[in-house]
């Protein structure tokens, strides 16, 4: 269906087809329920543009990339980020005053264009050994599943592992292993506060949200730490170019540096977003290879033509089909399940009216499955599909599209790259017989019940 512009607040156009009345609140209820799978069954049975009027708002649900890309890329200026998502990130009753990336203005821009230098290819491959160091301790860490024959579940030691290379990428800052059950746990109650808040988006703000005494406790918690981390920093500068480094030299246009509140919100906002994200798409990635022993050794012999060397951020040219197992797990997982706009304006997609005001959004899982752009094994983990050149960019939302595309996205590639390829160096893994993943829901998806992986050391770099 061809997509239509129109910003005439005059739009004739009707508005889009949807559940009314009980069926709405039962669809609303439902979409609470299983954010992920209840989308499907809304397009399957309305179409490519769903209205589903909630209390205080309206979704909109798309379906066909083409209309995601109008709001993403053609008509961004008429969107901007929902405030179901910027009035939540931060938990209620926070010492942490808004992010740059909670803006969707010049406050946003200036965010963006003093951090973007710092995350593309050249600038993350400088870091180097700070990426290395990190995989290789937590990867080389798994090996006391091999040796004691205990099943091991990858989702916590992922969660370290991405915790553990953000900090040292971005703070050259290790974290001591005692350090870190507390600090997994603060981020995990931030995030749970955060999520219930996401979803309570539209209730008034009388009605308490549950866990928020919580997710504000932990968020006052992780504060305190983040303050240790400048101070040391400040007690012993260091010469890098890390992220910690260019948020203490960065000044507003009049000259003043960052008060150290903003600094520490900053420095939370891309351990929120850079770690369950990474480490939720890294479980989905072991679980799809752990029940693959023909695409694992095909990912292995790839590794193995850099001769067992220890991996870097450079060799992620080398590892194409790693990558493509990865962005194949990112396509069945669904990485965030919704990641709504606000339409600033009345507008026209698809042939029906948006009004403004209206919550916008689409599901990832929807959008990754659809046979009409991923073929009739839409469902099945193929890797190779991204390597034989007819990927559809527009069909794949993991990291969202345009100007708020994720600014992480290198770093995650790189991160992935070497824990998967680290790993293969090291091990065989299966999954048992039979066990697929499931959805789990956080704030973005993780795998329900962990993944449960039998590692197998190899001998001297060999099967
Ligand atoms: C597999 C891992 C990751 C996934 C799936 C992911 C996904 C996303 C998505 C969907 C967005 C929103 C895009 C939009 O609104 O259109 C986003 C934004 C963002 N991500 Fe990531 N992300 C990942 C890793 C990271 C990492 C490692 C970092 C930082 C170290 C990071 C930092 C950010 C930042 C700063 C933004 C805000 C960008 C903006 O608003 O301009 N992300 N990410």
């Amino acid at each position: 269906m061809a997509t239509s512009i129109t910003t005439d607040a005059t739009i004739s156009a009707p508005l889009p087809p949807g559940p009314s009345g009980p069926a709405a609140v039962s669809a609303l209820a439902r979409l609470g329920r299983d954010p992920w799978f209840e989308p499907i069954r809304l397009l399957e049975e309305y179409g490519d543009v769903v209205r589903v009027p909630m209390p205080f708002t309206e979704l909109i649900l798309l379906g066909h990339r083409d209309h995601i890309a109008h709001v993403n890329l053609k008509a961004a200026a008429k969107y901007q980020r929902a405030p179901m998502v910027t009035e939540t990130m931060r938990a209620q009753g926070s010492p942490h005053h808004a992010s740059w990336f909670d803006h969707d203005d010049d406050e946003w821009a200036r965010g963006r264009e003093l951090l973007q230098p710092h995350f593309t290819q050249k600038a993350l491959a400088a870091l180097g050994e700070l990426f290395t160091e990190a995989v290789i301790e937590h990867v080389d860490a798994w090996g006391h599943a091999a040796d004691s024959g205990e099943t091991l579940d990858l989702v916590e030691p992922l969660k370290e592992l991405a915790l553990a290379v953000l900090y040292n990428a971005m703070f050259s800052r290790r974290i001591a292993h005692d350090e870190m059950p507390e600090l997994l746990h603060h981020l995990d109650e931030r995030m749970l506060a955060t999520t219930v808040r996401t979803g309570m988006f539209a209730m008034p703000d009388r009605v308490p949200r549950p866990f928020s005494r919580r997710g504000a406790r932990s968020d006052a918690w992780l504060d305190d730490y983040l303050r240790g981390i400048v101070d040391e920093r400040r007690r012993n500068p260091v010469e890098t170019t890390d992220l910690l480094n260019v948020l203490l030299g960065a000044e507003y246009a009049d000259g003043t540096p960052l008060e150290d509140h903003k600094l520490r919100t900053e420095m939370l906002f891309l351990v929120i977003g850079g770690h369950e994200t990474t480490a939720a798409a890294l479980a989905w990635t072991f679980a799809f290879l752990g029940s693959r022993p023909d695409l694992q050794a095909r990912a292995r012999d790839e590794v193995d033509r850099l001769d067992g060397r220890r991996l870097g951020p450079a060799d992620l040219a080398e590892l194409p089909f790693i990558t493509a197992c990865f962005d194949e797990a990112q396509r069945l997982q669904g990485s965030l399940v919704v990641n709504p706009k606000r339409a600033l304006v009345d507008d026209e997609i698809g042939g029906y009216r948006i009004p403004a005001g209206a919550t916008v959004l689409h599901s990832n899982i929807a959008l990754h499955r659809d046979r009409r752009f991923w073929g009739a094994d839409a469902d099945s983990y193929r890797p190779d599909r991204w390597l034989d050149g007819d990927i559809d960019n527009g069909a794949f939302q993991s990291f969202g599209r345009g100007r708020r595309m994720c600014m992480g996205k290198r770093f995650a590639y790189i991160e992935a790259a070497l824990t998967i390829g680290s790993a293969l160096q090291r091990y065989t893994f299966t999954t048992p017989v039979g066990w697929q993943p499931r959805h789990e829901y956080r704030m973005s998806m993780t795998v329900k019940g962990g993944v449960p992986l039998s590692l197998r050391r190899r001998a001297s770099g060999q099967d």
